[in-house]
């Protein structure tokens, strides 16, 4: 059985209750978008009694070296006691007066994904790359931190249905 993301499907398929830890990273550089964000992830994450662990990071910069820790540390598998099944990033990036703004969303999104490759890691990104605190708000309490989670939640249900797949179960 694969499970249909939303794009398959015609209208968002029915969710249950996922049996799931996930990691919630967050670079908290703006008080007011990360409470928006954490708040709506948090939401969807209790709506399908998903668990979730929070580590706040000062910055995006810092949120792919969390993954990278985890990883390493063997915990990016629900094979490992207290092992996470996938992580939420959320964070956001504004626009300043340098080129710094690149270095920061290239760096934390390139290693990030990266990471999440190569560990085979399902990761819902909402760290927001924006041009005004505006732009930001709009997308913080339109659910972006929501939408992340449920990326998340789906990335993880694909792969247990692979692994079903795998063990000729289907
Ligand atoms: N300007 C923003 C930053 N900058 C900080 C870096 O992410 C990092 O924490 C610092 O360079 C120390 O290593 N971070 C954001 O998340 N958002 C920004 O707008
Ligand atoms: C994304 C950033 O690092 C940014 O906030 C830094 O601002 P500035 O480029 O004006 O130093």
């Amino acid at each position: 059985m694969i499970v249909k993301t939303d794009s398959q499907s015609k209208q968002r398929a029915p969710r249950g209750k996922l049996d799931a830890r996930v990691l919630i990273i967050e670079g908290r550089y703006y008080e007011d978008i990360g409470d928006l964000l954490l708040e709506h992830a948090v939401a969807a994450l209790t709506e399908r009694g998903v668990a979730y662990e929070h580590i706040v990071v000062p910055g995006a910069l810092e949120i792919p070296q969390v993954l990278i820790q985890a990883a390493n540390w063997g915990l990016l598998t629900r094979d490992a006691a207290n092992g996470f099944d996938g992580v939420v990033a959320l964070g956001c990036v504004i626009r300043g007066e340098t080129s710094h703004y690149d270095i920061v969303c290239n760096n934390a999104n390139h290693w990030m994904m990266e990471t999440a490759a190569r560990h085979a890691t399902p990761v819902g990104n909402a760290i927001l790359t924006v041009d005004t605190m505006e732009q930001a708000l709009a997308r913080a309490n339109g659910g972006k931190g929501a939408d992340a989670a449920n990326a998340c939640m789906q990335l993880i249900e694909i792969g247990r249905a692979f692994e079903t797949r795998r063990a000729g179960a289907v």
